[in-house]
């Protein structure tokens, strides 16, 4: 059945605390969908961070992970999107499959409380960066890399799902553009040290490029942490706009996206329909 596409939707991104305990996080989780929805009247759509339920670092992504759909996080979030007729980006929880691999998975939910999309993230987070602060990272030493893109549909509009690193990588922007997205969101985690360099850059180039929204949305800072997340949960149209931008600790961002922007945009900058494609072309495998 064809839904008729929404012309506003209104979404809330929860930029949640992380601590070093699965169910307490859940449930922080929880509570922050359940004040966002009593909060702002009409909200439909909500957005977790990468890792919501996880401290992010390799050496507690076993420990934390869990069977989607069947596991404990999995379960407490259909409940509450039923319970609250809401559709969720949940973020990320650390996925183990049947062999024992493990993914970092994001989960959409609908109002029905059904699982209606997963992204394990594609590209995993392998680095060492030397400016500002510096960061090392190698998700790979534990993770399995997802292969392929993730598009699910939200009251009638295409999102394309990233997480985090994913956002470096603008074949797969352009991909889920082509493929008629109108906004991509990424749950993140970005260190401190990239989030001051990259944060915003990256998703206005990704949003101007792509001809969308791109949201990002963070956890809370914890400057005492091993990993110090950057905050800042954000989102951005095609214009290069920051619509909405958090602060650095626990908080709820309450925004809109007017789809009508995405047609203003195309008809006046339509870069996407100028694409030389008889010269280069983004090439993917189907998904
Ligand atoms: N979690 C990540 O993938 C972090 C990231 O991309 C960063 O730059 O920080």
């Amino acid at each position: 059945m064809s839904v008729t596409p929404v012309k506003v939707l209104k979404a809330a991104f929860c930029q949640v605390a992380v601590v070093d305990d699965l169910r307490v996080n859940v449930e922080n989780a929880i509570s922050a969908i359940r004040n966002a929805v009593k909060t702002k009247s009409g909200v439909k759509l909500v957005v977790l961070p990468e890792t919501f339920n996880c401290p992010y670092g390799t050496e507690h992504f076993r420990k934390f992970s869990e069977p989607v759909p069947s596991g404990y996080t999995c379960q407490k979030l259909s409940k509450v999107c039923k319970e609250l007729d809401i559709f969720l980006i949940a973020g990320s929880i650390i996925e183990i499959d049947e062999q024992g691999k493990l993914y970092n998975t994001v989960t959409i939910w609908n109002p029905k409380g059904e699982l209606i999309g997963k992204h394990r993230k594609i590209h995993l987070f392998d680095i060492s960066v030397t400016r500002n602060g510096g960061c090392i990272f190698k998700e790979s030493s534990v993770l399995t890399p997802g292969d392929k893109p993730t598009i699910v549909t939200i009251e009638g509009r295409k999102f394309g799902i990233g997480i985090c690193h994913d956002i470096r990588f603008d074949e797969l922007a352009k991909l889920y553009a082509l493929e008629g997205c109108q906004a991509i969101i990424y749950p993140s985690g970005f260190d401190v040290c990239q989030g001051e360099m990259y944060w915003k850059l990256l998703q206005q180039a990704r949003a101007i490029d792509n001809s969308c929204f791109v949201g990002m949305i963070c956890a809370a800072r914890d400057s005492s942490a091993s990993y110090v997340d950057y905050g800042h949960s954000m989102l951005v149209n095609p214009w290069g706009d920051v619509l909405v931008e958090a602060g650095e600790g626990e908080e709820t961002v309450f925004v809109d996206f007017d789809f009508s922007i995405i047609d203003d945009y195309k008809r006046e900058l339509p870069i996407l329909s100028q694409r030389r494609t008889d010269l280069y072309g983004v090439n993917y495998k189907k998904f």
